[in-house]
Order: structure tokens, then sequence, then C-alpha cells
């Protein structure tokens, strides 16, 4: 080839184009290998059945998945040498850690050096931006306006669940002798609860023909709502889930369902918006409401409406779900459940003799069995077993390299890492030979687990409503064991359960119990 030919091709805008392509990849290349060497990086072991572009193991975890299984099948790959591991989807390299000092690092040390990745397009279509949904100076702005608003005055607050617990006792009465769901019952207390908290007023999803109440209050599409909000969570799970193939799920239903629950909540922001400062001062009389509060800090409907729902989101489903399996493991295990009533009789009494006006912020935390049995409950089932986040920068996780997984791991700029606290509550190296039994006892002699605890995050973004549902879960216990002094599991189902996985964990198919 002649000399004016080669350069002619040169010249031509696909070779400047690859040639371009080319120098960036072996500057990438040479930058990551001094950056690995500077930080003495090693690889961590493949995932199991990862290979073949991870057809194996995408097939097994879509098996699991259906199932109810997927956490547990993360938890078989997890060895005591094998804590970080990573996996190939495509040319995308994921991690998974369920090391407690490389969640600590992403969490909290090197917080700055991860951010959400698709977080936000998975669910804006609901929630639009908010706190859950919002990285950077747009989160910082969020965290800081709504957390006053968790303060110990407001989740303190307990007098505004009991008439919601009385009508969740109905429902239980009117199931006496006969197995129900409990699970179903529970989603619908925490959705009520929830409501009045946020908007000031309930949706009663709880209120139904069955027990002979209609809601106090109606207003256009309350009666859908529980339904919209239950379905677009469901999907808004799914687009988690596909990562950067959420795209797929935009069906008609999903907008539907998002319309319906944008309603309501425009609804009630636009009537808090509307009071006159009397009206509102009258209104917030009547006990906390996080709108009223909130509006005065903004007026802005948009801004309120998509706080609102994104601590809807953020506390409806966990609370319904540590309650839920609270249940089902007190029902499993008779002597825990006696132990746990005898503390509760002691501290507040039993049947007509209870004395719920006893039951405080401040005294069910002398409740020292009932904190075991919570601590256990979400050791087990973290509402939130599984997560992510994406790095923002080439950066270094301290642990899980080399062939004893003790080298630290080099993380790549957009790389996601997948933490689950699941497999790390199960891990015998924290929790001893019986990680997988219910023993709310252990909580008497562990210390010191730092991070290897972690069921409301770490770090900056820390879980906003820990108090408000550690709250609300115990002042549920109390009243139900007050009320109910019988418990028996009517579930034959496989242990460990098969558990659902949308945003949050919950029963696949529901807890089956008889109550009395
Ligand atoms: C058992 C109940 C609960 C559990 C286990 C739980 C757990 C969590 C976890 C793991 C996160 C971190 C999510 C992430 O950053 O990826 C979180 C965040 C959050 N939670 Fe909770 N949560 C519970 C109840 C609640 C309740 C009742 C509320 C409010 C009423 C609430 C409000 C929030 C908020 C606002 C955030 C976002 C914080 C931020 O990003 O700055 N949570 N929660």
């Amino acid at each position: 080839m002649s000399a004016e030919l080669a350069f002619e091709y040169l010249t031509k805008w696909y070779s400047i184009l690859i040639g371009a392509a080319l120098i960036y990849g072996i500057a990438r290349y040479i930058k990551i290998q001094l950056f690995i060497r500077k930080h003495g990086c090693e690889e961590t072991p493949f995932l199991p059945d990862a290979k073949w572009f991870a057809i194996p193991i995408m097939s097994r975890v879509l098996k699991a998945k259906n199932e109810g299984r997927l956490v547990d099948l993360a938890q078989s790959f997890m060895t005591s040498d094998r804590r970080t591991t990573h996996v190939y989807l495509g040319p995308a390299r994921i991690i998974f850690t369920i090391d407690p000092e490389n969640m600590k690092t992403m969490l909290a040390t090197k917080f700055n050096d991860y951010a959400l990745g698709f977080r936000h397009t998975h669910l804006a279509p609901l929630l639009g931006d908010g706190i859950f949904t919002l990285d950077g100076e747009g989160w910082k702005h969020s965290r800081s306006m709504l957390r006053p608003q968790f303060a110990r005055e407001q989740v303190a607050h307990v007098r505004a669940l009991e008439p919601h617990v009385q009508v969740l006792m109905k429902h239980i009465r009117l199931n006496k002798g006969k197995t129900f769901d409990l699970q179903e019952l529970f989603f619908k207390l925490t959705l009520d609860t929830s409501t009045e908290f946020l908007f000031g007023e309930s949706i009663y999803s709880l209120y139904d023909s069955s027990i002979g109440l209609t809601p106090p209050t109606d207003i256009q599409g309350r009666s859908e709502f529980a339904d919209a909000f239950n379905t677009s969570q469901k999907y808004l799970g799914t687009r988690a889930w596909l990562q950067f193939m959420y795209w797929v799920v935009q069906n008609r239903e999903f907008y539907q369902c998002n319309a319906k629950v944008h309603k309501v909540a425009k609804y009630y922001v636009k009537r808090a918006l509307n009071f006159t400062p009397d009206e509102l001062e009258k209104a917030s009389a009547n006990g906390y409401t996080f709108l009223y509060e909130l509006v005065k800090q903004t007026r802005d409907p948009v801004v309120l409406q998509d706080q609102l729902l994104n601590i809807l989101v953020a506390g409806r489903d966990t609370t319904a779900g540590l309650l839920s399996f609270t249940f089902f493991e007190l029902a499993r295990n008779p002597d825990v459940f006696e132990k746990l009533k005898n503390e509760i009789y002691e501290h507040f009494g039993k049947g007509d003799e209870s004395r719920v006006e006893d039951i405080t912020f401040e005294s069910l935390k002398q409740c020292e069995y009932l904190k075991f049995v919570l601590n256990e409950a979400l050791r087990m089932y973290p509402s939130v077993p599984l997560n992510f986040r994406v790095s923002t920068k080439d950066t270094v996780l301290p642990n899980g390299g080399g062939k004893d997984g003790t080298k630290p791991v080099f993380v790549g700029k957009g790389t996601t890492v997948a933490y689950t606290v699941y497999c790390t509550h199960r891990d015998e190296k924290y929790y001893g030979k019986d990680a997988n039994v219910f023993r709310p006892e252990r909580w008497a002699t562990l210390n010191k687990l730092g991070w290897a605890y972690l069921p409301f995050n770490g770090g900056p973004r820390i879980c906003l409503g820990q108090q408000f549902a550690l709250t609300e879960a115990s002042y549920v216990i109390v009243r139900l064991l007050q009320n109910f002094p019988n418990l028996v599991s009517k579930d034959d189902r496989p242990y460990p359960p098969a558990k659902s996985m949308h945003l949050t964990m919950c029963h696949q198919d529901g807890i089956f119990v008889e109550l009395s």
C-alpha cells in the first residue's frame, strides 16, 4: 500500500474514531493498573455458576426469585472465605458483598464515592424527586428538610395508633377459631396509620363491611388507593430489579395506578395549602401531622407530594413486614411467645385490665425482651435484605480480594455493588453456629456487632424512621398480646419461609395463624 493510500485511510472519520477509542482504552487500562498496584487490590472470586456470560446463574436467580428463595440462594453462595464476589452481566462487572467493613466503606467512610445508580429513574414515575430517590444536593436538601419531622416528640405519639389497632382487633375477633392471614391485615394497618401521620387523615383500608365499619370520612379515590399503591410498588420493585432494563416495565396499569395514588396525595396537599394559618394551627393541635409541619417549610405542591409519597414507600411496607415476620416466628416459638407475654403483662397488664395509658415511647423502651424479639426479627428478616450502590469514581473496598479474601478490591467507576444484609445477619462469624435460628436471647450477650447488624442502613443515609418504626411495631405487639393470649402457627410450608422481594421483603403468601 502506498503511503498516500495509507494516509487516506488513516484520516477517514472511522479510523480516527477507532484510533481514539484504542488510545482511550489503553490509557484507561494503564490508569486502572496503576491504581490497583497503588492500593494493593486483588480480584474477588467469581460467583459460582457465573461462567458463560452468567446465563446459568441468571436462570437460577430467576427461578429462586419466583419461588421466594432469592436471598436464601444468595446465602448459599457465601462461605467463610467468600464474603465478596463478582459476576459479569455482559460487559458490566457487578460486585456482591456481605462483608461489614465493605458496607461501612460504601455507606459511610467513602460515602461520596457512591450513588444510587438508576434508583431515581426506576422510582420517579410514582415518587418523583424525594429523599428516597435523590442523590447529591437534592438528597441533602430533602434530608435537612425532613429530619426535624422525626424528632423524638413526633415519633412518641403512640396515642394515634390506638383507634387503628382497635379496628385491627375487630378483624382478628371475626376470625376467632379460624386460620387467617395476619400479614394482609398488617399491611392495611400500616397503610392506615402512616396515611394518617402523613396526610392528616387515614385511608381507612381496614374499614370494611366484614366488620360493619364504613370510613368516618371519605374522599374521591380513597377506596382505590390501597390497591393502586400496592400495585405501583410491585412495578417499582420489578423496575429496580431489572436495573438498566427497567424500561421494559411501562404498561398502562402501572401509569393508571400511579395516577390514582397521585390524585389522593394531591387532594391532601391542596387541602393543607388552602388552610388559613388559624386552620393549620387548629389541625396541628389535634396531633402531629407530617404534612402540616412540612407546609410551614415549603408551599411547593410538587415537593410536598413527592416527599409524602417517598416517606410512605419508605415506612409502610417495612413496618408491616417487621410485624408479620415477628408474629410468624412467635407462632413457631411458643416459649418466646410466653416469655414476651409475661414481660408485657408485667409492664402494662392484660385483657380488660390493660393499662393502655402506660404504653409510651419511654415505657416501651423499658421492655428488654420485646427489644430482643424485634432485633431478632430484623436480623433474620431485614425489610431491605438486598440493596445497591453504584460507584461514582474509581475506588476501593477494603476486603474480599485475593485467595483468602483479605485484600482490597478495585471498584471501577460505574460498578454496581450489591450488598446483602440478609446474609451478613446470618453469618456464623458474627452470630454463632445457630445464626439461622430465631433466638431473641442472643441479644443479651451480643455486643460490638458494628456493621454486621444493619437493618436500618448506616452512615449519612441511615433510615430516618427507625425509632418511629420500632415504636409502632412495639405498640402493636403489646396491644395484640394483651388482647389475644393464644397464638398458633397454621403454616406447614417449608422453613425458611418463601419471601417476596419487591422494594422490601415480606412473606410470599402470607402469615397463617390462629389468634384468640
Ligand atoms: C422496620 C421498619 C423499617 C426498616 C427496616 C427500614 C429500613 C431502611 C433502610 C435499610 C433504609 C436505607 C435505604 C437506602 O438508602 O438504600 C431506609 C431509609 C429510609 N427510611 Fe426506613 N425503614 C423502616 C421504617 C421506616 C419508617 C416507618 C419511616 C418513616 C416514617 C422510614 C423512613 C425512611 C427514610 C425517609 C429513608 C431515606 C433516608 C435517606 O435516604 O436519607 N423508614 N430505611
